[in-house]
């Protein structure tokens, strides 16, 4: 019985009634009986079972045409009569004609609707609450007229007849959903339909065949009051059956009602389900941005460690190379040292080796001579000695023989006389010989003691040859001492050889690193370029500053995104309405390459564009302006003592002198000049010449020159100092002579650097301009007079000239003329605008409400530069590197 409850907001459509058996199947019985809070599919599947459960049954309406017998004969006359809808319009018409209780009014409104052709206005006149009223009066109550009880099948029958003019297809269409809409109107349980269909079962029954009335005995025709009783009869069984049909309805409001808490009841759950989709989708925002926060972290560390890295190798190598030099000074110090020690050594010992070989040699050569003279002397001694002993022997001898003789003679003739005397004579002679021995053992004395001298001397000369062996020992020990000495040398000399081996080895590793630097250089400078070249070769940077302390009303900005990765920028202006005067807030959002918040420095916003630079000492020209309204900070951020014209200086002379190891060398030079009332002033020159000397622009090969401009040789960012305060001298003194000067120049600081690589012989030529334009503000030429208008025009005209130059290169190769020349300014600029070179430009924004419509305008013009889409960069080409 449930499920005969309407869909809500459903319809209810008839349907053949061999359809309408089968649906009354338990399944939609069973569909119902679940638990409210189960439902889900089911509850679709169920509704749907439930909506053909009602499809198929044939609609109350079909049957309860009252007063017409023929529609009360079962579905299929009900079909056959919405099936005929001319019948139907006239039994609607019908129908009408007896809606004259105050109860028709849906009627009467039913057939305006239905000569309008308006078959929904008509559905709703027996849907509406009134209708309803009045059929469940005319029905329950039963006071209603017939007319009121026929509403429904005449109303069916009308909005069948109201499509009459439509083709079949879409009349069918129209009359189902006509259909539709009646019987969601009046809806008919389940079980209602099956009381129904029991009742005219009953009625078949006792009848023997379907609902017709009943059979009562044939009444003559005069017999009026008779056939009125009849039909009263009948009509009265058909209010009953309409009375049971409203209790139903009745069930199926309830059912409605329960059906709606239970759509309530998903709805709750739905939103439910609804906020935890919600949390869940902030919990991954959340994710998502802490993931994002931690990717930009790990880049940041990844970018210091890379820097640290390179530091630290940077560092490394320097130490290792001083090591390096160290180690050679302090070796060769060494070497030399003990060379010269040793050489001095050695030539001591040398000499000291000379000075003993010849004192031995003297020694010897004395020795032996006094030697020599000793055995001469002792031998003529010795010899002197035995011939003198051999001469007195003899001369003894002799004598003594001859005095034997005489005194044989004598002794012979005297021997007897004699022999007494000679007996003394004997006896004296024998004394003599005596003493003559004795004399002669004394000269054998002296003979021994001359030959004991001899020995004497032999022992000195022994000695003196065991001196000379024990010098010459000592000599061979010096010797010795000398070649272990020399053998010390040379193991010195071959480990200063190995040393030099290593040494050379260091040099040559060193010389091999060189290279690979240099090569690497090379690559990271193409590499540095094809970074550049991706990140476009015009690019736009915004940077709003702060607000200043006397400054008040501040305009409202928005910068989404994370501080290093920032691109967007909103920008919220109120608009008053005209008539109206109501205030609107107009969101203006922007993206570009970078922008720089108020709290940015300009060590940051240099770290940014330090790649710019760096192309510029690679050989190629670089552009940086800063546009913007006046005080919007162009200054600051160009010229102020941490600016970006100070630092780009002092990066370029920090890396030419680490290239110097790769082998570069690099010279630069340095122009300031200004570009007042399409005039140039040497900001670099004498005061006195400012609006007075011609400076004119040249452009060669590529280059481009000034003449009668000073140029300034820069050997150390400390001479920055001092340009920069020439020039601002120089532009205080123009100032005086017109007002508000700067804010209507534009200054141009032009570094050229000539690098020469001395190893691999590559030479290369870059430009870096540092623009800090006139103020960009709308100049109204109506305000301005004289000089002011002078002015005002000639700033018009260059701003305006800079934009069509950088719109027309991005025009691609169908543009075939620049307009460099339509401004000074442009001219100056022609060889680093362009193909040839990268560009930035720094939109300069003032942070307050005042200022928001030269905001609004700046910001549109620097869309447009970063719209625009410059080709490669080339490397300037050099064939003579020469300042
Ligand atoms: N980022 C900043 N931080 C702090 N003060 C700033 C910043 N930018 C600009 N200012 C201050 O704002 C004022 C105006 O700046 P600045 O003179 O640079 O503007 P400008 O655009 O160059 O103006 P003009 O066109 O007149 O030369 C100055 O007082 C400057 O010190």
């Amino acid at each position: 019985m449930q499920s005969s409850l309407p869909r809500p907001g459903g319809s209810r459509l008839p349907a053949p009634s061999s359809t309408a058996n089968t649906n009354l199947e338990p399944q939609s019985t069973t569909s119902t009986t679940q638990p409210l809070a189960d439902l889900g599919e089911s509850t679709v599947n169920s509704r749907l079972a439930f909506s053909k459960s009602v499809i198929g049954k044939p609609s109350i309406f079909s049957t309860s045409v009252i007063g017409k017998p023929s529609a009360l004969k079962g579905p299929t006359t009900a079909a056959k009569s919405t099936a005929n809808p001319l019948s139907a319009s006239t039994s609607l018409k019908r129908g009408l004609e007896h809606a004259d209780s105050p109860y028709d009014r849906p009627a009467q409104v039913a057939r305006s609707a239905i000569s309008q052709n308006t078959p929904a206005a008509a559905a709703s006149a027996v849907k509406g609450p009134v209708g309803r009223n009045i059929l469940g009066k005319s029905t329950i109550g039963r006071t209603g007229g017939p007319g009121a009880s026929r509403i429904g099948a005449a109303a069916r029958g009308a909005l069948n007849r109201s499509t009459l003019g439509k083709p079949n297809a879409a009349l069918a269409a129209h009359n189902k959903q006509i259909e539709a809409v009646v019987s969601a109107a009046l809806p008919l349980g389940q079980d209602e339909a099956e009381d129904e269909k029991e009742k005219e079962q009953e009625k078949e029954k006792g009848s023997g065949g379907p609902w017709v009335a009943k059979k009562r005995p044939a009444r003559a025709g005069w017999d009026v009051k008779g056939r009125l009783a009849d039909l009263e009869e009948d009509h009265r069984e058909m209010m009953d059956r309409f009375a049971d049909t409203n209790v139903q309805k009745d069930m199926s409001s309830m059912k409605v009602i329960e059906l709606e808490t239970v759509r309530a009841t998903l709805e709750t759950k739905n939103s439910h389900l609804q906020s935890e989709l919600n949390r869940e989708q902030a919990e991954l925002n959340k994710t998502k941005m802490e993931l994002h926060e931690e990717q930009r972290l790990r880049r940041v560390e990844a970018d210091d460690a890379r820097r640290q890295l390179l530091n630290e190798t940077d560092e490394l190598r320097r130490k290792a190379r001083d090591d390096i030099d160290n180690l050679e000074r302090k070796q060769k110090t060494e070497v030399s040292d003990l060379t010269t020690k040793h050489k001095s050594e050695v030539d001591e010992l040398r000499m000291a080796l000379e000075r003993l070989k010849m004192e031995q040699a003297e020694d010897k050569r004395r020795h032996a001579d006094e030697l020599s003279t000793l055995k001469t002397n002792a031998a003529r001694d010795l010899e002197d000695a035995q011939q003198r002993s051999r001469n007195e022997v003899l001369d003894l001898k002799n004598r003594s023989e001859l005095e034997v003789a005489t005194l044989k003679n004598t002794y012979m003739t005297e021997i007897a006389t004699l022999k007494s005397t000679y007996e003394t004579e004997l006896a004296k002679v024998k004394g003599e010989l005596k003493a003559e021995t004795s004399a002669h053992n004394e000269t054998k004395d002296e003979l021994a003691v001359a030959q004991k001298m001899n020995k004497d001397m032999r022992n000195t000369i022994s000695e003196q040859s065991v001196n000379s062996l024990n010098m010459e020992s000592s000599a061979r020990a010096l010797r010795d001492k000398i070649c272990s000495l020399e053998s010390m040398i040379s193991d010195r000399d071959s480990s200063i050889r190995a040393k030099d081996g290593d040494v050379s080895q260091m040099r040559q590793d060193l010389e091999t690193a060189m290279t690979k630097l240099r090569t690497e250089e090379t690559l990271r400078r193409k590499l540095h370029n094809q970074v550049l070249e991706l990140k476009g070769n015009i690019r736009v940077f915004c940077r709003v500053r702060p607000t200043l302390e006397a400054e008040t009303e501040p305009a409202k900005m928005d910068f989404p995104g994370q501080d290093d990765e920032a691109k967007d920028i909103k920008v919220y202006s109120s608009e008053k309405a005209t008539l109206s005067g109501a205030e609107t807030v107009k969101e203006h959002p922007y993206t570009f390459d970078k922008v720089f918040n108020p709290t940015a420095n300009n060590n940051l916003i240099f770290e940014e564009i330090s790649q710019l630079v760096q192309s510029a000492l690679d050989g190629y020209n670089v552009c940086i302006f800063a546009y913007g309204q006046t005080g919007s900070g162009k200054t600051f951020t160009m010229t102020s003592k941490d600016g970006m014209i100070p630092q780009a200086v002092e990066q370029i002379f920090r890396t030419s002198a680490q290239l110097t190891e790769k082998g570069w060398t690099y010279t630069m030079e340095g122009s300031f000049v200004e570009v007042y009332n399409e005039n140039l002033n040497d900001l670099l020159g004498k005061d006195t010449d400012l609006d007075k000397k011609k400076i004119e622009i040249r452009h060669d090969k590529g280059r481009t020159t000034l003449t009668e401009c000073t140029t300034i040789t820069l050997n150390g960012p400390d001479m920055m100092e001092e340009v920069m305060r020439r020039a601002s001298n120089n532009r205080m003194v123009a100032a005086t002579k017109a007002n508000e000067r700067s804010s209507r120049s534009h200054s141009v600081f032009i570094l050229k650097l000539y690098g020469v690589n001395n190893v691999t012989g590559e030479k290369c030529e870059g430009t870096l301009n540092l623009v800090d334009l006139a103020g960009s503000e709308r100049l109204s030429h109506s305000q301005a007079t004289g000089d002011r208008l002078k002015e005002t025009q000639n700033i018009n005209k260059s701003l305006s000239a800079l934009g069509d130059v950088i719109s027309a290169l991005g025009g691609g190769k169908e543009v075939k003329h620049i307009p460099y020349r339509n401004s000074k300014l442009t001219f100056l600029l022609q060889n680093s605008l362009g193909g040839n070179s990268k560009t930035l430009m720094f939109v300069m924004v003032s942070p307050l409400l005042a200022h928001m419509n030269e905001t609004l305008t700046s910001l549109k013009f620097a869309k447009k530069v970063s719209q625009v889409n410059i080709g490669t960069a080339k490397k300037v080409k050099v064939e003579n590197v020469s300042p």
